[in-house]
């Protein structure tokens, strides 16, 4: 495991055991993030990218397989400890923004820093939410409840409450499903930016025009990988456009 290596996954397996019948989901996947990777996964309705998502954000467990994250093997903590790790290291962002209209836009933020551990104190909070809320250029909305924004601008929110908690890693799922065309290219030029800055990124999009932009393509079918291609920097003498590499599937 590389030292900026965040998440690696062995051999990982999902099945669903119904009453009569057995769906692998999942099947034999192995995978390392690093820090900084822009990750696009991709595949036909029902190849497993959700099931793999939810497996990323500690949302569900493998039926066989390792999942580390920080060298942390996710196997041998229990229930607290798991949301302890995913409220430490996971930022989410669905296709739904999932905000409280019942919240200020501010409050929305806040909420899932009320949870952590250590406890942060409320001026603490106060900053980490300004700040996040900044990064998304909506500052000036911290007062407004979500129903009084448009769904781009909700989907800021939604995008300034995973970054509060300074997350590892941000796993994305759709988030320009709920979204015209304008504001989806917003807000996947937010995630560009922030990619470009640092922060690591795993995404599930059916748009083929928003999951060019990611650095690594991983495509699934039937629960397997069977494309793995990762963007380089092409040499000086070219232009600086990046080229598609493709790289065996580990
Ligand atoms: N809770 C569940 N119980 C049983 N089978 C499930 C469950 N969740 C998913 N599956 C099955 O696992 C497989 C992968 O489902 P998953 O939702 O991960 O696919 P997906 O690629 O995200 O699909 P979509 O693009 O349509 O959202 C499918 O065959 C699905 O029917």
């Amino acid at each position: 495991m590389k030292t900026n290596t965040l998440i690696s996954l062995n051999k990982i397996a999902k099945v669903y055991r119904g009453q009569n019948v057995e769906t692998y989901a999942l099947k034999d996947i192995s995978l390392n993030i690093n820090q900084g990777d822009y990750i696009c996964i991709s595949g036909p309705s029902g190849c497993g990218k959700s099931t793999l998502l939810s497996l990323l954000g500690l949302l569900d467990s493998p039926t066989a397989g390792d999942y580390f994250i920080k060298e942390v093997d996710t196997k041998t903590l229990d229930m607290d400890q798991q949301a302890e790790l995913r409220n430490l290291h996971i930022g989410f962002i669905f296709q739904s923004f999932n905000l409280i209209d019942e919240l200020s836009v501010f409050d929305n933020v806040a909420l899932p820093l009320t949870y952590r551990e250590p406890a942060m104190s409320p001026r603490e909070i106060e900053l980490a939410v300004k700040q996040a809320l900044d990064e998304v250029e909506m500052g000036h909305r911290a007062q407004h409840k979500p129903n009084q924004l448009s769904g781009g601008q909700q989907q800021r929110i939604a995008i300034a409450r995973a970054l509060a908690g300074k997350p590892s890693i941000l796993l994305v799922d759709e988030p320009t499903g709920n979204l015209d065309s304008k504001n989806g290219d917003a807000v996947m030029d937010l995630l560009d930016e922030l990619n470009k800055k640092g922060t690591t990124i795993c995404m599930v999009t059916h748009d083929l025009r928003y999951a060019g932009r990611a650095k690594t393509q991983l495509k699934l079918l039937d629960g397997e990988i069977v494309s793995y291609s990762e963007a380089r920097q092409a040499p000086s003498s070219d232009t600086a456009e990046q080229v598609l590499e493709s790289a065996e599937v580990m």
